[in-house]
């Protein structure tokens, strides 16, 4: 059904009114018989893009689904989501993939594009097989081992070399096993110390970050760093970015906002990896982010079930639930961003880092209608019952957060209307 959204702030500014047709795409006038969308006050984006979600689906159903990881998704205010190959088993040959694909295909309610794994099992050892993953259905083009660290340097220049023919990118989550063991789960400094928790220092995810760097510099290829979480590793990039070497990066909004002083009460809520960090760190992704030295926010969605979550603090899942919360975290975090910049981190460079062409595209005729309808001024409280995830490891809760997602519209279909799934 063909589609009019009334007099909504195209990225915060001027109001006008925006034509679907039925099959998905904007238009340039109202079609007869519209479905109509009242949109005054609200500010129109381009439907966001998460490069980095955990779905938990093959394996563990029980804690998230491709189909309530969309509608959480579709809730946020998003179109299309990354899900990470960290299922069980692990999506790493084209039928993993391409099963992914279909499942999102059938909830139907954002694009759910599979990310492959690079090593085969995540064993970090043999390549997956990344090309046979590209020219499936599924189409992939990112790859990641997520949750475990490309460590081998020799495995990591081959994959880089690898995904290059075919304009492939390795999404690595960066960290030295060697100095981030696998008990670490606090920040490295004064506090872990105190806490008497295994420390992880920051320059287990720095010397990473600096081998990549000059990994894809020499394989020519493009390499993207998952979830930034230190003032080092933005040194690095900046570095790099002024090489021209072919890097991006994401951070996400819990690293945004919170720090690791949230670790003296020991509640697993707060455990996610990367760890949380100091204040100085917070504010060097924040300037990072403004400046475009990181490029995306990407929520790193992890869901778990409560019997995984609710153990000693060093006994617990790694791991957050994101996806409805990241707008407003965002909001909240650099309420100087603005609208056109929101879009630009969350929305049109993840479409374009993951080689998605349909998304994160100008509002405009001719691109495929999808988009997110946002009250700029609402106060939010978060509710972790009020989640479509099957998780509630939210650490959210309770607080308060600025704007909220109304309706959102992928490929012309209302998914969510008045902050409900439709
Ligand atoms: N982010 C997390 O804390 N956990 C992730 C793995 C990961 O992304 O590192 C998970 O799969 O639960
Ligand atoms: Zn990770
Ligand atoms: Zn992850």
């Amino acid at each position: 059904m063909s589609l009019v959204i009334k007099g909504a702030a195209l990225l915060g500014e001027q109001a006008c009114d925006l034509y679907v047709d039925d099959s998905g795409m904007f238009v340039d006038s109202a079609l007869d018989g519209a479905e109509t969308i009242d949109a005054d006050g609200l500010v129109a984006l381009p439907g966001l893009v998460d490069l980095h979600t955990h779905l938990r689906e093959p394996g563990r159903e029980d804690a998230e689904t491709v189909l309530t990881g969309s509608q959480a998704a579709a809730l946020g205010g998003y179109t299309a989501i990354l899900a990470m190959a960290n299922t069980s088993p692990v999506t790493d040959t084209a039928e993993a993939a391409t099963r992914v694909w279909e499942l999102g295909r059938e909830a139907g309610l954002v694009h759910v594009e599979p990310v492959g794994a690079v090593t085969r099992g995540l064993a970090g050892e043999e390549l997956a097989e990344l090309g046979l993953m590209h020219r499936s259905r599924a189409g992939v083009t990112v790859f990641s081992d997520d949750g475990k660290c490309v460590h081998d340097a020799r495995v990591m220049r081959r994959a880089l070399e690898y995904v290059k023919a075919f304009g492939g990118v390795v999404s690595q989550h960066s960290q030295d096993p060697s100095l981030a063991g696998p008990a670490a789960c606090c920040h490295e400094g004064e506090l872990s110390g105190r806490l008497g928790l295994p420390g992880w220092p920051g320059i287990a995810e720095e010397v990473i970050v600096a081998r990549d760097v000059m990994l894809a510099r020499h394989t020519g290829s493009r390499v993207h760093v998952a979830h930034v979480s230190t003032a080092g590793s933005v040194e690095v990039l900046r570095w790099a970015k002024a090489q021209k070497i072919d890097v991006t990066a994401e951070v996400t909004p819990h690293h945004l906002l919170l720090t690791t002083d949230l670790l003296t009460g020991y509640d697993p809520t707060y455990k996610v990896n990367p760890p949380l960090r100091p204040q100085e760190d917070v504010d060097a992704l924040r300037e990072a982010l403004r400046d475009g030295t990181i490029d995306a926010v990407a929520t790193d969605h992890a869901p778990h079930a409560r019997h995984d979550k609710e153990h000693a603090f060093v006994d617990a899942a790694f791991g957050m639930v994101g996806l409805e919360t990241a707008l407003g975290v965002v909001r909240t975090a650099l309420p100087d961003l603005s609208w056109s910049d929101v879009a630009r981190v969350m929305s049109t460079t993840p479409a374009r880092i993951a080689g998605l062409a349909d998304q994160g595209r100008p509002l405009a005729a001719g691109s495929p209608a999808h988009v997110v309808l946002v009250d700029p001024d609402a106060a939010v409280t978060v509710d972790r019952d009020a989640s479509a995830s099957l998780s509630r490891n939210n650490p959210w809760h309770g607080r308060g957060l600025t704007s909220r997602v109304v309706h959102t519209v992928y490929a012309g279909r209302v998914t969510v209307r008045d902050g409900a799934l439709a």
